[in-house]
């Protein structure tokens, strides 16, 4: 099994704690989110993780070893941290058969990968040339090469357009599904939740969350019920006789806070009242993770209400 294991991980640079004590472990045959405010601490994680700095405390193995104990890294372990790092006067196929050519990689493995990040028809072209979706695209595939049964991504979706969003969306899932441990680190909300099966929070260099997305959704969420009918009357009398208030939102729907949706059919069915429509109000990953990390987000800028508070 080869999961991704951080143990009392620290990193200190001069005064600033990068990372703080965090432990966690992501396993394989699920994408992993990795989330957290500007400056918590992921990229660093990330990096020490593949043995690219080296901790104050703690450690971080792969597959029970560090990255720098594997004797063939690439095929264990695919990353991409910096989009940028490819030379510009190189083309995607001769950095990609370097990388390959280094790491005891088979040539074949080239052509296969530059085909599924969409990089077959440029090949040959110079990457600077590239626009940052598509150097994004090379630095997936990059990390693809070595067939790894661990990938480690920070931002994918950075410069990708919404057909390059959806295919690196499938992607996570189509790896996860192959049994590979998945580590995703993003800053989009709407991304992250349409792909993670699994969050790692952190904050402040710590860990905030680690649990399945579900739960981290139903822990920061209290129910909340969203219903149309035909008989508004009798529907709010019911409400009150259950000690419950309807409020009408401005799409006509009736919104009805602390109760679930199971509850509200039980009432309307013995009451006899038409629902026409009637579903659980969900929050949205961003909602919880804007809660979650509310006290943790460093370079949060003043709205105008806080100005208009002072
Ligand atoms: N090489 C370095 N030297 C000094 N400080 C660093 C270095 N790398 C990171 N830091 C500091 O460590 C902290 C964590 O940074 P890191 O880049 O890991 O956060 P992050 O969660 O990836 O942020 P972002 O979402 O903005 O990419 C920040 O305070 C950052 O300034």
């Amino acid at each position: 099994m080869t999961s991704i294991d951080v143990h009392e991980l620290t990193k200190e640079y001069g005064a600033t704690r990068a990372v703080d004590r965090l432990s966690f472990r992501v396993r394989p045959g699920r994408v992993t989110g990795f989330l957290g405010p500007n400056g918590a601490g992921k990229s660093t994680t990330m990096r020490l993780v593949l043995g690219l700095d080296r901790p104050t405390g703690g450690s971080a193995t792969i597959g029970g070893r560090p990255y720098a104990r594997h004797t063939e890294p690439l095929r264990t372990v695919g990353a991409l941290l910096d989009a940028q790092a490819a030379h510009g006067s190189r083309t995607p196929r001769s950095h990609l058969s370097a990388l390959a050519a280094s790491n005891g990689i088979p040539m074949s493995r080239v052509r296969t990968v530059l085909e599924e990040t969409g990089l077959g028809d440029v090949g040959a072209r110079r990457i600077r040339s590239f626009s940052l979706g598509m150097r994004q695209r090379l630095g997936i595939a990059a990390a693809l090469l070595g067939d790894p049964q661990v990938v480690m991504l920070d931002e994918p979706s950075n410069g990708l357009d919404p057909e390059g969003i959806i295919w690196i969306r499938e992607l996570m899932k189509l790896l996860a599904s192959e049994g590979r441990t998945v580590l995703i680190s993003s800053h989009l909300m709407n991304e992250t939740a349409s792909f993670a099966d699994h969050l790692v929070v952190l904050g402040r260099g710590r860990l905030l969350a680690d649990m399945p997305m579900k739960d981290f959704l139903d822990s920061r969420s209290r129910p909340r019920v969203r219903l149309r009918t035909a008989e508004p009357g009798r529907l709010q009398s019911a409400l009150a006789s259950n000690g419950l208030t309807g409020i009408q939102a401005e799409d006509g729907r009736w919104v009805i806070d602390g109760v679930t949706a199971e509850a509200i059919g039980a009432i309307a069915a013995h009451e006899r009242i038409h629902l026409l429509e009637l579903a659980d109000d969900r929050a949205t990953l961003e909602q919880a993770y804007l809660d979650l990390t509310a006290d943790d987000t460093p370079f949060a800028a003043s709205t105008t209400r806080d100005r208009q508070e002072a």
